[in-house]
């Protein structure tokens, strides 16, 4: 019996589907049920499995997600990770950017997400300002990430700089994934949104960062906006898995923004492809439900109460 992509043991190639429903760990989407075995209990996707999964070859997936109305859909199309991103601040929230999202307005997305999650390995960013200073500051908004938005691992910006705060937090229980390249909380020192790690000496400077997170216990790098010779060389230096997003094909696995991937944006990176017109089809929806009230069509009888 086939299983969903990227899980432990599962048969699925490397370059099989990205998506498509979860076979055997399917919760109820009211899709026909083809056979009449008993579903069996959906496998958690563990950190243990990150490694395996890159070890085997099979490409992993994640996606952001910022409440439980989308996050049950990906859970239930068998992504493996959801990524309860900071870009919640620019893409929910109104926001230019990432930097003004603070653990308050996080938490309660991280907990949204956690609560239906059942698959899919649930990790937190952590927003700027809420772990830089030091690993004691880490600490404290990663615990809370996993005691109040119940997420399994947390996701930090930098590389060796923040070492010592990713070891802490590995130590003590904590799962980090780390986050190198463009490094959106620090626009304002990178000057942008920009490709970085061109060069040798950005290159050497960035696969010495992504060592130092892997020794201090990181169960995976996010790399953002580099080139792909350099993610390359990284993913190949790493036991870990590397998770691409605008890093090219070489990445153990990749991640986008859901909006960029669904069509819900106006604009998106040059990065990002997009596999469906879920903004058009919403657009559509409204317009159908506005002229149905204008028209008097709706409500109709089936919707309507009598004495
Ligand atoms: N919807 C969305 N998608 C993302 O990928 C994303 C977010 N939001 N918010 C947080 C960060 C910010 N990201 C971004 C934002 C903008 C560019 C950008 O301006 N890219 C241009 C210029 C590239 C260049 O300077 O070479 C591009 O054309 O892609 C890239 C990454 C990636 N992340
Ligand atoms: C773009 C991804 C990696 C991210 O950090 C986010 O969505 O906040
Ligand atoms: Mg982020």
């Amino acid at each position: 019996m086939s299983t969903a992509p990227g899980v432990p043991g599962s048969p699925t190639p490397a370059t099989g589907p990205a998506t498509g429903p979860a076979a055997g760990s399917s919760p109820t989407t009211g899709g026909a049920v083809a056979a009449a075995a008993p579903a069996p209990a959906p496998r958690r996707v563990r950190v243990q499995h990150l490694r395996d999964a890159k070890e085997a070859g099979r490409r992993l997936t994640m996606l952001t997600a910022y409440d439980a109305a989308t996050a049950r859909i990906f859970d239930a199309s068998g992504v493996d990770m959801l990524l309860v991103g900071d870009s919640m601040g620019d893409n929910m929230l109104g926001h230019a950017t990432t930097i003004p999202v603070t653990m308050d307005e996080l938490i309660p997305a991280v907990r949204a997400v956690s609560r239906v999650a059942r698959r899919a390995l649930v990790v937190a960013d952590l927003p700027f300002g809420s772990y830089e200073a030091s690993p004691q500051q880490a600490h404290a908004a990663a615990v809370r990430m996993l005691k109040e938005g119940g997420a399994n691992a947390v996701k930090l910006e930098g590389g060796r700089r923040i070492a010592a705060h990713v070891e802490l937090l590995t130590g003590a229980g904590i799962p980090v994934v780390g986050h190198l390249g463009l490094t959106p909380q620090a626009e304002n020192i990178l000057g942008g949104k920009r490709v970085q790690g061109r060069g040798s000496d950005a290159a050497d400077a960035l696969l010495a960062d992504a060592v130092a997170l892997a020794e201090a216990g990181a169960v995976a790098i996010v790399l953002e906006m580099i080139p792909e010779q350099l993610a390359q060389r990284v993913t190949d230096r790493l036991a870990i898995p590397t998770i691409g997003i605008g890093a090219g094909g070489a990445c153990d696995g990749q991640v986008l923004v859901w909006l960029d991937m669904a069509g819900m944006t106006d604009w998106s990176p040059r990065f990002a492809r997009q596999f469906g017109d879920v903004g058009a089809a919403l657009a559509q929806a409204t317009g159908a439900y506005i002229s149905a009230v204008h028209d008097g069509t709706f409500p109709g009888p089936e919707h309507t109460y009598q004495s």
